[in-house]
């Protein structure tokens, strides 16, 4: 058998230096399938064969039918910095730590009760949001306010998690406004350095021995951003740890205190304090970049086709009305709301790839041989945008997510015709507070205000960075206040 094609590289180094020379690298690979019109291909980075897909049979194949052999992530020097020598979840390779870990977040962190358990929280940065929105406006009502969409999405998500976390949205005193103060948006920052250094094809991940050298600066920025997430963490949990030590502290109020407690089957504590230290660094950056990133895009594309924005504006006056603001308990019934965001998991994921799966035996898929040990991506933005699945790939348009039947729209897609959430072993265990964060923050935007690109733009541009899939400037849009004045008074 085969491998899938793919570029011929140099013996030893396979592709590597087209890899350094061709930057953005996740850009040069789609633009080589598309060159070969494959939606499988395999390049060789140094001794490891990369595999990446567009086609969601394929994907199926990989991630339902050989699950199993699938399951695993790369010892990278990225992964391995970020979860403190594989301590967590999402980033360590199959085995017991990771098996322990999922559990510990799935049945203590993530589920169902628990997130009844942490409703309030949701709901106070919700209203926070509308806040700060509000108070930009504050100083005309008529004209309305300039609004940094991406620093309000991002902080939101910021502030929820950081709520669960710690209970609190601020590790200084943050604005009067609502707003984040400084120390936020360091916290967020380093956050998305993170993410845009992690499985971002460093050399060193393919020759491990370069990682002494640091020629992309790759190690070196992750360093310093996960050195200011402890500075802002470590803190926190030692005094947390101290207070239920100490006894001062009797009461559970969020999920550092969770995990502080949880035991093992001999009643001895089940996750160290470096576990505790590293997990939470990686709940923070899963947490912030879907959801906020979701938002931007969606009312970008929105303000541009005004049609999709007045849809989604009356479903929100059919199901809420005006004299409220728009709670969980609506959410189920928002429709079209939830397609709007799912049309921008579609066509603008955070991500280009998803995270790496590496096989553990040789395998086959498709009449091909994927041996041992390969690095197996599944291209979000290929899946999302592959002509034969959607019809105007390229066009956002979200009636498309909307069921015939009139059955509720759920963000997850599991035939993986377009990547979300993904699916089986590894799939995404935050699927029920990344769904809720992502269609609040936007329903929440979209029912408080009116939205219009700024006075002297005559439209939203939409051109994505060249580096990475975010807007290329971050979106900033003219907001009006829509509803009844006293809706805001009582935030
Ligand atoms: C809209 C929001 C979110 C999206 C779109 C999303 C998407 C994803 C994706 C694509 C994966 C990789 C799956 C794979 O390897 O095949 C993943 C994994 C994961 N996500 Fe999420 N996620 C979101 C929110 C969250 C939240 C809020 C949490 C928890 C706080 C979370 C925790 C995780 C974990 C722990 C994994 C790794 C699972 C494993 O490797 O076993 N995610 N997510």
């Amino acid at each position: 058998m085969k491998l899938p094609p793919g570029p011929t590289g140099l013996p030893v180094f396979g592709c590597l230096i087209q890899m350094l020379v061709n930057k953005p690298t996740f850009r040069w690979i789609h633009n080589l399938m598309d060159e070969m019109n494959t939606e499988i291909a395999c390049i060789r980075l140094g001794k490891v064969h990369v595999v990446s897909v567009t086609s969601p049979e394929l994907a199926r194949e990989f991630l339902k039918k050989k699950d199993i052999t699938f399951a695993s992530r790369p010892d990278f020097m990225s992964a391995r910095l970020t979860s403190n020598g594989y301590l967590t979840t999402i980033l360590s390779p199959v085995g017991d730590q990771w098996r322990k870990m999922r559990r510990v977040l799935s049945s203590h962190i993530l589920s169902p009760a628990k997130h009844l358990w942490l409703q309030d929280k949701r709901v106070k940065e919700a209203d926070n949001l509308v806040r700060y929105a509000y108070n930009q406006c504050k100083n005309s009502l008529e004209a309305g306010g300039l609004i940094n969409v991406r620093m309000a999405a991002q902080q939101y998500s910021g502030n929820v998690i950081r709520q669960y976390i710690f209970s609190k949205s601020y590790f200084g005193k943050g604005m009067e406004d609502g707003g984040p103060g400084t120390e936020e948006e360091e916290h967020i920052e380093a956050i998305f350095s993170i993410l845009s250094h992690l499985y971002s094809f460093s050399i060193a991940d393919y020759v491990s021995w370069l990682e002494i050298f640091d020629f992309d600066g790759y190690k070196g920025k992750l360093k310093k951003a996960i050195g200011n997430l402890t500075e802002y963490h470590d803190p926190e949990i030692d005094h947390r740890i101290q207070m239920w030590k100490s006894g001062s502290k009797a009461n559970e109020e969020d999920i550092l205190d969770v995990m502080i407690n949880l035991k093992d089957s001999d009643g001895s504590p089940l996750l160290t304090t470096e576990e505790i230290k590293a997990q939470i660094i990686e709940i923070m950056i899963a947490t912030v970049d879907n959801p906020s990133n979701a938002v931007e895009w969606s009312l970008a594309e929105m303000v541009n086709q005004p049609e999709i924005l007045k849809r989604a504006t009356e479903e929100l006056d059919e199901v809420v009305g005006r004299d409220t603001l728009v709670q969980e308990s609506d959410l189920t019934k928002l429709n079209y709301v939830k397609a709007c965001a799912k049309e921008a998991f579609r066509l603008h994921p955070i991500a280009p790839f998803n995270v790496p799966h590496v096989s553990t035996e040789d395998s086959s898929i498709a009449s091909y041989f994927i041996p041992k040990g390969s690095h197996v991506i599944l291209s979000r933005r290929g899946l999302g945008r592959n002509p034969r699945i959607w019809e105007e790939p390229l066009k956002y348009k979200p009636e498309r997510h909307l069921n015939d039947d009139g059955s509720e729209v759920v963000l997850v897609d599991s035939k993986l015709n377009m990547l979300s959430f993904s699916t089986g072993r590894r799939g995404c265990p935050g699927v029920l507070l990344g769904s809720t964060l992502t269609t609040m923050l936007l329903a929440r935007l979209i029912q408080g205000f009116t939205w219009s690109a700024p006075s002297n733009v005559p439209n939203i541009d939409l051109n994505e960075s060249e580096d990475n899939l975010l807007l290329a400037k971050p979106l900033f849009l003219q907001a009006k206040p829509r509803l009844s004045d006293n809706v805001y008074q009582q935030l």
